[in-house]
């Protein structure tokens, strides 16, 4: 298990993360939600060990190196130029130490044109370049930023499955996104952030009344300018 025990990040004198604690069980798959700029990003990267200057802790509770067992799909994954995608996924398996195997089982899945170049690759395809280059190794904890984001239909109903497998072999997954019914169908518990702090934890029993929360506690007051700003008909 990775345990986040009152983790606070600030950038310069801005503070962004607040005592902020949480888990993350080896076959489980935790969700994390919140507005823009809560700070999803920055925990993640507190996790991955990106970022070092921080308060708190964060453990593998057995004791395994965090970065050495985790995989980390960024927001924005970026390759380097002049690396095909074929490459890539050789890149980051030597990186590793580990050995370069044959990617034709799971590129039946993502279709993607591995000899073309990466950098030229479209929005999604770079989210499936990642996203294959976690798949092909094995890893004991995925950390994933927004993976649904940019995917075609078919990739995220693809991508579920694969998650449900890899949790049903013991990986703990971390993930973040903003489609809260992939979330909910998905995961098995929810930590909402709200402005770096935690604000709620649900297990799956309570994930009925995640979005009723959400539309009162934060909602509410915006929804109600929305309709000031566009008063129905008949209202005018
Ligand atoms: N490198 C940085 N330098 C300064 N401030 C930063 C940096 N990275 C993030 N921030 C700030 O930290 C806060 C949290 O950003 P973060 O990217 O973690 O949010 P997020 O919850 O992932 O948002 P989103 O849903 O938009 O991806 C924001 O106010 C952002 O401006």
């Amino acid at each position: 298990m990775i345990e986040i025990r009152n983790l606070s990040k600030a950038f310069g004198s801005q503070p962004v993360l607040h005592d902020v604690s949480l888990t993350l069980q080896t076959g489980t798959l935790h969700g994390l939600v919140g507005a823009n700029g809560a700070g999803k990003t920055t925990l993640l990267h507190c996790l991955y060990g990106l970022h070092a200057d921080y308060q708190g802790t964060v453990v593998e509770t057995t004791g395994l190196p965090i970065r050495a067992h985790t995989g980390l799909l960024p927001y924005e994954p970026y390759f380097y130029p002049r690396l095909t995608g074929r490459e890539y996924l050789e890149f980051t398996l030597q990186a590793r130490g580990r050995a370069v195997g044959d990617f034709n089982g799971w590129n039946q899945l993502l279709e993607l044109p591995l000899d073309q170049y990466a950098e030229e690759y479209s929005a999604g395809m770079k989210k499936k370049l990642a996203l294959l280059a976690l798949l092909v190794q094995p890893f004991r904890y995925l950390i994933l930023d927004e993976p649904f984001n940019g995917l075609d239909l078919n990739a995220n109903l693809l991508l579920m499955e694969i998650l449900r497998r890899l949790r049903g072999q013991g990986v703990g997954i971390l993930l973040t996104s903003h489609l809260l019914g992939s979330l909910t169908e998905l995961c098995d518990e929810l930590t909402v952030l709200a402005d770096g702090t935690v604000r709620r934890r649900y297990t799956a029993a309570d994930f009925g009344h995640v979005q009723a929360d959400l539309l009162d506690e934060f909602y509410q007051e915006k929804l109600a300018q929305v309709h000031r700003l566009l008063p129905a008909e008949g209202q005018v």
